[in-house]
């Protein structure tokens, strides 16, 4: 395994690989089962169960699907502000008005995704938010979460700090992605929780 020099962790990098690589062997029947339990326990979070705008994504490939979260919140009344990633990798932001209104792109060499339609309502919108759903692929005992390493989200909690917005800061999982630590930098912000297809988890230190 490759390390960083620096520390016994395995580096980001390494680590990505390795949980992509376990999530690229689901199939599309245990990636949209786990969808829909893990939804259903996201529904019944007391943080998003007072939320008027929550910011959210659109899962693609092996992600833990989000497309029940995403019309169940839509059907509470919830304002639903999903990102567009700019070419800087920081987010952009657009309401979700039902999956017809989303077009997919493909960024380059990067990932294809699935990106509101609407209205740009620029980077600083997601500081409206009540909660945030984040994507990621591992979280720790901290809270410490991996993402994808565009330093997308990073840029997002930091943003929501700099303006005093304190929303709640969720990641969605699998259960196998819920580990002992994570490495992490000084620009890391932990989460508050994870829900993963068995349920949610707190981080009370966060
Ligand atoms: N469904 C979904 N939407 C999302 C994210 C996500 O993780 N999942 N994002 C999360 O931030 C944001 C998009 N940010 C991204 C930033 C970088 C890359 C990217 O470069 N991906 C390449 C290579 C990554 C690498 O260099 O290792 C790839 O996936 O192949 C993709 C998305 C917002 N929307
Ligand atoms: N506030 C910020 N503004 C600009 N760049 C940042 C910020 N925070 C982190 N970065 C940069 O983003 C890159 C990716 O960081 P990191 O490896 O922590 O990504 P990640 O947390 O896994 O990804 P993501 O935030 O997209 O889920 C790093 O090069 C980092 O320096």
């Amino acid at each position: 395994m490759e390390h960083d020099g620096r520390t016994d962790e395995p580096d980001k990098r390494t680590l990505r690989r390795e949980f992509l690589a376990v999530r690229n062997r689901l199939t599309p029947d245990v990636v949209r089962e786990a969808g829909g339990t893990l939804a259903g326990h996201a529904l019944e979070l007391p943080e998003l169960a007072g939320a008027r705008t929550v910011a959210a994504y659109v899962s693609v490939g092996s992600e833990p699907g989000t497309a029940a979260l995403l019309d169940a919140l839509r059907a509470r009344g919830v304002r639903v502000l999903l990102p567009a990633l700019l070419p800087d990798n920081d987010l952009d932001w657009g309401e979700y008005a039902g999956a017809g209104s989303l077009t997919r792109i493909q960024h380059g060499g990067k990932m294809a995704l699935f990106e509101p339609s609407g209205e740009r309502l620029g980077p600083d919108a997601v500081t409206a938010a009540d909660a945030v759903l984040l994507p990621g692929l591992a979280v720790d005992a901290r809270g410490m979460r991996l993402g994808r390493g565009g330093g997308s989200y990073d840029r997002v909690l930091a943003r929501l700090e700099r303006a005093g917005a304190r929303p709640a800061l969720v990641v969605l999982l699998y259960d196998t992605e819920v580990v002992a630590r994570v490495p992490a930098e000084p620009h890391d912000r932990p989460v508050h929780a994870v829900v993963t297809p068995s349920g949610v988890r707190r981080f009370p230190g966060a």
